[in-house]
């Protein structure tokens, strides 16, 4: 019986279009998955000269693949990939390699690679981006853990992964879970600037007074320059489709309540237990959860009516200043995704290359654009940059676009449009570049009502001072 190269499980939206993109470069493909009906389409969409095959039989599926098996796992995340774990390894022999593509907690995938390991089996955990398109014609992919296993399968990823100037939007992200990590940061960065972007077409409508068809041209505009990026590219798109149930644009018609998988938040919980500080991503984790709140948002806002909102004198400069606004926030939410990943490279030690991260992220995900370039030549530089703020060139970017970030921030605040991404950016902003902070007094009320000792400037060790004990 002819073998096939490679198997994937879960043939859902992601792995069934990279089934086939594997296909297309050359490769048989096999497909499993529970639900016979994925399985009967997967022959609707197989491209011709490829070679795929797909089961209902999860025995012949691992069967019929070629020795070391390398198998994907394109499954939703938690219980699924350990069902698929348990139902798989009894038909695997020693040395198969097993890659979770999916977006796995990356400690999760921690616990799975020590439970093969001692199973003479290899266990990955890849991070893989771009959504169904991007799964389909090439995508950004963050494979990790076993080096053996990843040298297997790396010509292949090369091969289905985007292209930027011909490189591969692939790369060895670190040990361990390495790889899910970084996909998770990605997603963290991801919230934040769909939040951002949220934000600022609120600032165009309600400030500017801008009709859907004039968001159109501003974010085409946008994506013409300098914040050309997936996220600003689907966005103007989405402006311009229209609603099949009514006259107006779909847009329109969407609930105002956004859903959330759980990257995000675990992205938030992280930054808080290796103690990094996120607040956009953060922000951007709650701002969903908030957005739930619709009945509540409801009463609130008959509670407390707004004032009008203001229109701004030179609606021209305005437009551009929430650009400019846009696009420096956005470099911030990036700046702390790569700083949390820097921290969690020491803390666990993955050793996940930074210039590689950026490097990967210029081309087929969901948050590539074209300020990755500019992080890509500043890791190039100093691959060991603790905070992309710091590198000079980025910082010059900074401060030609800090004035209308204050502008517009001042703009929100003043007219009670809603801006937490848009101020969590810049106060990070302000916190990272203020050289005294005023937390000395946080430290003298921590010691006052706590005895938790506090440090001084002008000489070393810990120092407690009985406070005013009159009052205690
Ligand atoms: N959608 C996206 O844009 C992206 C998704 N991801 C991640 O990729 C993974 C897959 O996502 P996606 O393709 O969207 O999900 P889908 O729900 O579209 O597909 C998952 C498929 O896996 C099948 N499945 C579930 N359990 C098993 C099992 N035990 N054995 C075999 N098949 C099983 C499901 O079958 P059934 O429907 O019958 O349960 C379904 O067909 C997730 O971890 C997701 O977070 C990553 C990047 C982007
Ligand atoms: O990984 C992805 C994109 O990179 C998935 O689309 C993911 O589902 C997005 O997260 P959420 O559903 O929480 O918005």
């Amino acid at each position: 019986m002819e073998k096939y190269n490679y198997g994937v499980v879960g043939l859902g939206v992601m792995g069934r279009n990279l089934l086939y993109n594997i296909a297309d470069n050359g490769f048989s493909v096999a497909g499993f998955d529970l639900d016979e009906e994925k399985v009967i389409e997967l022959k609707n969409g197989v491209a011709e000269g490829t070679k795929v095959i797909g089961s209902v039989s999860l025995e012949e599926f691992v069967i019929g693949l070629d020795i070391p098996r390398k198998i994907i796992l394109m499954v939703p995340a938690g219980k699924p990939v350990d069902a698929v774990l348990e139902s798989i390894t009894p038909f695997l022999t020693p040395k198969d390699v097993v890659i979770d593509a999916g977006n796995s907690y990356f400690k999760d995938t921690e616990r799975r690679i020590a439970d093969l390991t001692s199973k003479n089996l290899h266990f990955m955990g890849m991070g893989v981006s771009g959504g169904e398109q991007g799964a389909r014609r090439g995508p950004s992919i963050m494979p990790g853990g076993d080096l053996e296993a990843f040298k297997l399968i790396q010509p292949m990823l090369e091969l289905i992964s985007a292209k930027v100037n011909g490189e591969a939007c692939t790369a060895y992200m670190g040990k361990g879970s390495a790889g899910n990590y970084v996909k998770m940061v990605h997603n963290g960065i991801e919230y934040a600037i769909m939040q951002l972007i949220s934000e600022a077409y609120d600032l165009l409508r309600k400030g500017a007074k801008l009709n859907t068809d004039q968001l159109y041209e501003v974010f085409k505009k946008w994506n013409e320059g300098e914040m050309n990026s997936f996220l600003i590219e689907i966005t103007r798109d989405i402006f311009k489709q229209k609603d099949d149930l009514t006259d107006g644009f779909l847009v329109d018609q969407i609930l105002d309540r956004a859903g959330a998988k759980g990257t995000g938040k675990w992205t938030s919980e992280q930054a808080m237990e290796i103690g990094v500080s996120i607040p956009t991503i953060d922000i951007a984790v709650t701002s969903r959860i908030l957005s739930a709140y619709k009945e509540e948002r409801i009463q609130a806002s008959q509670l407390y009516i707004k004032e009008e909102i203001a229109t701004p004198e030179n609606i021209e400069l305005f437009i551009k200043e929430v650009g400019d606004a846009l696009y420096l926030a956005t470099l911030i939410s990036y700046a702390q995704g790569l700083a949390l990943l820097v921290k969690a490279s020491e803390e666990y030690k993955f050793d996940i290359p930074l210039k590689d991260v950026v490097k990967i992220w210029r081309g087929g995900c969901i948050i590539r654009s074209v300020l990755l370039e500019k992080f890509y030549g500043a890791y190039t530089e100093n691959p060991s940059l603790s905070n992309i703020l710091l590198n000079r060139e980025i910082s010059e970017i900074v401060k030609s676009k800090v004035k209308p970030l204050r502008n517009i921030a001042s703009f929100a605040v003043l007219n009670g449009i809603p801006s937490l991404g848009i101020q969590s950016s810049l106060g990070y902003f302000d916190a990272y570049s203020t050289d005294t902070l005023p937390v000395n007094l946080i430290q003298a009320q921590r010691d006052y009502f706590g005895a938790h000792t506090y440090q001084r400037v002008d000489q070393e060790g810990v120092f407690h001072t009985l406070w005013n004990t009159q009052n205690i």
